[in-house]
């Protein structure tokens, strides 16, 4: 997938939000956008997404799944959770079994099936942003977009929001993500861009940053809440951690430290 000079203003003579992005999206792509309040971001997302048209230039290649969290969930629609999540499962193009399977599976997978008959508007805004989540999941979506959606979620169902984002990279699909928090999503080794001044830019490198080969115990995934929020991915048998330089002393006592402990393999500290 492919942005080629991508502009979008709001209105005919509305100033350009966006300039002549352009932009890559191979698959299994992870990409992270940053950029300060109101400089586009979610302009960027919608268009990525296919949710608005460029006013400038052109998006070519857009995978046929694609599933969309956008920064404000659809307000209160006549429906209850389960049914709104196999309405848009049948959307997506599952079948009715099918939809509604996907439905309730993901409704577990976020902790939320005791909210399956809930209508929409009744939900607490953090199983509210459940359902707006789950519903980017049901289908395998082929590009994931998203927009702040760890925002209103507890920590674990965050952390399955991580997994989950994680298994679709692996897949191989195209996921691209804003979020305030810049460890997000967590491990999963993202490329990083910078909207300023409407124009999509590498993110300058926050500092050093010291990459730790590590190999834990079979099928041991990196431990939660370590030092320095790594980055991660699987690097043959083991991971490959990526933290601030400043951190990496820290992580590795925590990884040596856990139990069982961790074998450290390689260390090196990059400009
Ligand atoms: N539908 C719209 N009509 C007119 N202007 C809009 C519209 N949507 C966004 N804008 C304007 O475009 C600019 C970029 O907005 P956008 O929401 O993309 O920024 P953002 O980087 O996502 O902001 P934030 O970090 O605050 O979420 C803002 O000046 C905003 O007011």
């Amino acid at each position: 997938m492919r942005l080629q000079g991508v502009g979008r203003r709001y209105g005919p003579r509305g100033r350009w939000v966006l300039r002549d992005v352009g932009l890559d999206v191979p698959p299994g792509a992870l990409l992270r956008i940053e950029g300060a309040n109101g400089c586009g971001k979610s302009t960027l997302l919608r268009l990525v997404a296919g949710a608005d048209a460029p006013s400038r230039g052109r998006i070519t290649g857009r995978p046929r799944r694609v599933a969309y969290v956008p920064d404000r969930f659809p307000p209160a629609l006549p429906l209850t959770a389960l049914g709104y999540l196999t309405r848009l499962g049948r959307i997506h193009g599952l079948g009715r079994r099918g939809a509604a399977a996907a439905a309730d599976a993901w409704l577990a997978r976020f902790a939320a099936e005791e909210h399956a008959g809930t209508p929409l508007r009744e939900l607490s805004k953090g199983s509210c942003q459940k359902v707006a989540v789950a519903q980017a999941f049901l289908a395998g979506p082929e590009l994931l977009v998203l927009d702040e959606a760890w925002t209103g979620l507890d920590g674990q169902a965050r952390r399955v929001l991580d997994e989950a984002v994680a298994e679709r990279v692996a897949a191989g699909a195209r996921v691209v993500v804003v979020d305030h928090a810049p460890a997000r999503p967590a491990g999963a080794g993202a490329r990083v861009y910078r909207v300023e001044d409407g124009r999509l830019c590498d993110a300058p490198a926050a500092g050093r940053e010291t990459l730790v080969r590590a190999v834990g115990p079979p099928g041991a995934v990196p431990p939660d809440g370590l030092p320095g929020a790594p980055r991660w991915r699987r690097d043959g048998g083991g991971y490959a951690l990526t933290v601030p330089a400043e951190h990496s002393d820290e992580l590795l006592r925590a990884l040596l430290g856990a139990q069982p402990p961790w074998h450290i393999e390689a260390l090196e500290t990059r400009p």
